[in-house]
């Protein structure tokens, strides 16, 4: 039977809420508000009109990009404000992971903040006493424990804070990318910890960036643009959603096709020409695939203006194992000389998967004089499972001491790259491509022994 069937009302059922807020220029604006003259009053709509239900057993993966609304609409899940439109109601005991250390009190210590906290998610104290071994043992953040929790890292924080959080068994367990703080260790005990919990049928809401965590821990996804809630149903589809609102239209199960319209197979010269013939704009962030929220930084002495994988028109799209192609434009502005040129290849979760630079592979710094269009062509190998990854491109120069490098354009995580496939059964990064096979005459003379 369908959770929904056996159950009367869901534990959460938002109907067409929001939240606004309202700013001043100055402070006495506010004032001459609460006169009834509102000409100076910002509004401002950080959520609009959203209906949500949420069901008892259910992972909902909250996904969206940065200001999209997700973190306002968890908080007033928690009811730590109301909603300034539409109705909400919460029928089970919700606990929160939301900003860092919320609801600690700094000048406490850790001890008397797991009293504190679970209290206030309804535990006496002798439920805190019952669990206390486990809290700690869970945290793992030795005497510091004993410590006042302004002294911690924020790494120390979301232990303790995830430890009393999972102990006060809530209902509804609402995480905010908190645990994108922890290190790895730590964020591989506390999914495990969110797969228990998803067994024993406990109800999650977690907000990540990380669509490899919402497809790995979730079965319902809930895409945030704008203020508003524009999908709601099963994860890959809400993965699709979000990845095309972050990188265009083209990223869904696209084959790899070196075929262009015109019929004919591109190569490597004629690409390299075209680069070329575009000129010196920075045409980059119209490629498809562009990540809007890269990160850039450089002198501009030079430019990362254009890049793309050879064969493709569309988003970097290949197979495992595939030789890649990719051409990268770079344009000086100045006369640059002790250049490198580097590129990265990272998770969407930030790992760093491959780095090189050309000082690196010929030990030779490269001279451009002023005005110089340079395309640089990258080979590699995508010895890769099937994921999304996202490309960096840099040109930097040594100091005249050789001493120092000084970015002269670095275009961080700025293009997506999407290994197409199905993972099977493997699981990580780089496809090692393991093969088993059991010796079943081994087996028998072991079964003999
Ligand atoms: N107290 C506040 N006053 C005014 N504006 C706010 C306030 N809190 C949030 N906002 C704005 O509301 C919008 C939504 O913010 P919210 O934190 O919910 O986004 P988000 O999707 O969680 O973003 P991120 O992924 O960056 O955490 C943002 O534009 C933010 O600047």
């Amino acid at each position: 039977m369908s959770k929904k069937l056996s159950l009367s009302r869901p534990l959460i059922r938002a109907r067409g809420i929001g939240k606004r807020y309202i700013s001043y220029d100055q402070p006495h604006h506010r004032l001459l508000q609460a006169l009834g003259i509102k000409r100076h009053v910002k509004e401002f709509w950080a959520l609009r009109d959203v209906d949500l239900e949420v069901w008892p057993g259910e992972t909902i993966g909250i996904i969206g990009r940065n200001g999209a609304g997700k973190s306002t609409l968890l908080q007033m899940l928690c009811g730590l404000f109301p909603p300034t439109t539409g109705e909400l109601e919460v029928n089970a005991r919700v606990a929160g992971l939301l900003e860092l250390g919320a609801g600690f009190n700094p000048e406490f210590t850790g001890l008397e903040n797991v009293y504190f906290k679970a209290g206030l998610l309804g535990m006496t104290r002798a439920q805190v006493d019952a669990a206390m071994d486990s809290i700690l043992a869970f945290a793992e953040i030795g005497d510091f424990v004993k410590e006042p929790v302004k002294t911690y890292s924020s790494g120390m924080f979301v232990r303790l804070a995830f430890a009393v959080a999972v102990a006060v068994k809530p209902e509804v367990l609402i995480v905010d990318e908190a645990l994108s703080v922890g290190d790895a260790y730590f964020q591989r005990k506390c999914h495990r910890r969110i797969q228990e919990l998803q067994e024993d049928g406990s109800t999650l809401l977690l907000v990540t960036h990380s669509t490899d965590v919402v497809e790995r821990l979730c079965d319902r996804g809930v895409v945030i643009d704008a203020a508003h809630k524009v999908y709601d149903g099963p994860v890959r589809g809400a993965v699709t959603d979000y990845m095309k609102r972050l990188f265009g239209s083209h990223i869904a199960n696209e084959e790899p096709n070196p075929i262009l319209s015109n019929g004919r197979v591109e190569t490597s010269e004629r690409a390299a020409a075209n680069l070329l013939t575009l000129g010196a704009e920075d045409v980059l962030s119209i490629r498809d695939g562009y990540n809007r929220d890269e990160i850039r930084v450089g002198n501009g002495k030079a430019l990362v203006a254009d890049a793309y994988l050879v064969g493709r028109s569309g988003v970097p799209a290949l197979t495992p194992g595939q030789t890649v192609e990719m051409l990268v434009k770079y344009v000086c502005t100045e006369s640059v000389n002790r250049v490198i040129l580097g590129m990265k290849l990272r998770t969407m979760e930030g790992e760093l998967v491959y780095s090189t630079n050309s000082f690196l592979e010929s030990g030779e710094l490269l001279h451009y004089d002023a005005g110089s269009v340079v395309v640089a062509r990258w080979t590699f190998h995508a010895h890769l499972l099937p994921k999304q990854y996202l490309l960096t491109f840099g040109i930097s120069q040594y100091d005249e001491y050789g001493q120092t490098i000084v970015v002269l354009d670095r275009r961080t995580d700025v293009m997506l790259m999407v290994v197409l496939g199905d993972t099977g059964a493997a699981q990580g990064i780089a496809d090692l491509q393991a093969r088993v096979n059991v010796d079943t005459m081994m087996q028998r003379v072991i079964g003999v022994l």
